[in-house]
């Protein structure tokens, strides 16, 4: 599956630690490694595992950015990954693309295999296939768009009940906050951000002994 984002994120792209599916096995080949264990998406290195990115971790989670299309989920993912903003004109998603980003959480080191998805209707069932064995669902709504928040509602009930996973983690996470002069939805009091809410679901997906 190629995606036209990939010409302007050229330098995120071209990472060794992120990629579209059609060139998912560096992304994957850690999964796929002797000595793992694997237990519903959580994946368990029995020793310290490398990344792609050359990075040890302990343990991995998959988590998926689900939004209507332009909400800014790339933007954020990009933004997270590498530290750059994607300005200019909006090119689509085209179907799906993951970046893979390891964390500290409380002396875990913890893999994130974030998949960006093509809000667009028409890539929805290709996305769909993306959904088993996630661990998390980031729900991404525009602060300056009531219906993209409205649609992140009906879309989380939904995936839910279609996974049948009641363990999977679910947060609304508001984006385009850069936007926000304008904003019609209200942000609850407090400012999540999206880095906040990937520590917090990272540090929640961590089984009790850590
Ligand atoms: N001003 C402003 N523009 C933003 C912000 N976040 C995203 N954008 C712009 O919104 C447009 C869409 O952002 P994307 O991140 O590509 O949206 P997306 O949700 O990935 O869209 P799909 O790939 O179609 O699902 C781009 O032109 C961005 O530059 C923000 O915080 N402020």
């Amino acid at each position: 599956m190629s995606r036209k984002k990939a010409a302007r994120g050229k330098a995120a792209s071209s990472s060794p630690s992120s990629g579209s599916p059609a060139g998912r096995s560096s992304g994957r080949a850690a999964r796929s490694s002797p000595g793992i264990v694997q237990m519903n998406g959580v994946v368990h290195p029995s020793r310290p595992s490398i990344s792609s990115s050359s990075e040890f971790y302990d343990i991995a989670f998959k988590v998926m950015l689900v939004g209507d299309s332009g909400v800014g989920k790339t933007c954020l993912l990009v933004r997270f990954k590498d530290g750059a903003f994607l300005a200019g004109s909006f090119i689509s998603t085209v179907g799906i693309d993951f970046r893979n980003k390891v964390l500290n959480i409380d002396g875990v080191k913890v893999k994130l295999q974030i998949w960006d998805t093509a809000g667009q209707e028409r890539f929805r069932s290709v996305t769909h296939a993306y959904y088993r064995d996630a661990n998390a669902l980031l729900l991404l709504y525009d602060v300056t768009n009531k219906s993209s928040f409205d649609n992140i509602q009906t879309r989380g009930i939904l995936r839910r009940h279609s996974l049948m996973s009641p363990s999977l983690l679910c947060s609304a996470v508001p984006a385009s906050i850069h936007r926000s002069h304008s904003q019609s939805v209200p942000a609850n009091g407090r400012r999540k951000c999206f880095c906040c809410e990937l520590q917090i679901a990272a540090g929640a997906l961590l089984p009790n002994e850590h």
